[in-house]
């Protein structure tokens, strides 16, 4: 039973691992492990640092997606909450209107790995955090022009504040 309870402690300490870069033995098959397992609890979202890694579910995941998380992930530092597409959206959000500095954000992965969708919720949370300054159009003109440059299986994603 000691043994069981020592797996399970491990088990769970990798299932709540939300940063790759806090693991003490940072290896290929530890870090596989804990997407890994992460992924079989429905979590797709893992941070190295302030890389955010999204595993695709191939499934729509509810959870992840609902409106009030836009509103929970606004002004919060990175990695305060669990790793979210929406922290990325809010936290580069925030450089661009604080430092009144251009910001990218950079969205690789073969092809398949979900950058179309990806990009698509970081829109979606985009607009939603500058919807006081724009119109209500703006998600939509966004969305159906794609992402602004794609090059290869890299998406980059440029934030221009208004001058
Ligand atoms: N976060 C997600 N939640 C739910 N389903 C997803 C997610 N990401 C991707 N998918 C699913 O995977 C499919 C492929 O994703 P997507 O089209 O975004 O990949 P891609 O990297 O843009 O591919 P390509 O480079 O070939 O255009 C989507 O149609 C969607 O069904």
């Amino acid at each position: 039973p000691e043994a069981q309870t020592n797996y399970m402690q491990i088990r769970e300490s990798i299932v709540n691992c939300d940063d790759l870069c806090s693991l003490s033995t940072l290896t290929e098959e530890n870090v596989l492990e804990v997407l890994r397992q992460r992924f079989y609890k429905h979590k797709i979202y893992t941070y190295a640092n302030k890389i955010l890694i999204a595993i695709n579910p191939n499934k729509f995941l509810p959870v992840y997606y609902n409106p009030m998380y836009v509103k929970m992930y606004e002004n919060q530092p990175l990695g305060k909450l669990s790793p979210h597409i929406f922290a990325i959206a809010d936290v580069t959000f925030r450089a661009m209107l604080n430092r009144q500095a251009n910001q990218c954000i950079v969205i690789t992965g073969e092809s398949g790995s979900g950058k179309t969708e990806s990009s698509s919720y970081l829109i979606h949370c985009l607009t939603s955090l500058s919807q006081n300054m724009y119109s209500s159009g703006l998600e939509r003109t966004i969305l159906g022009s794609g992402p602004v440059l794609e090059v290869g299986h890299c998406y980059v994603m440029l934030l221009k504040p208004l001058m």
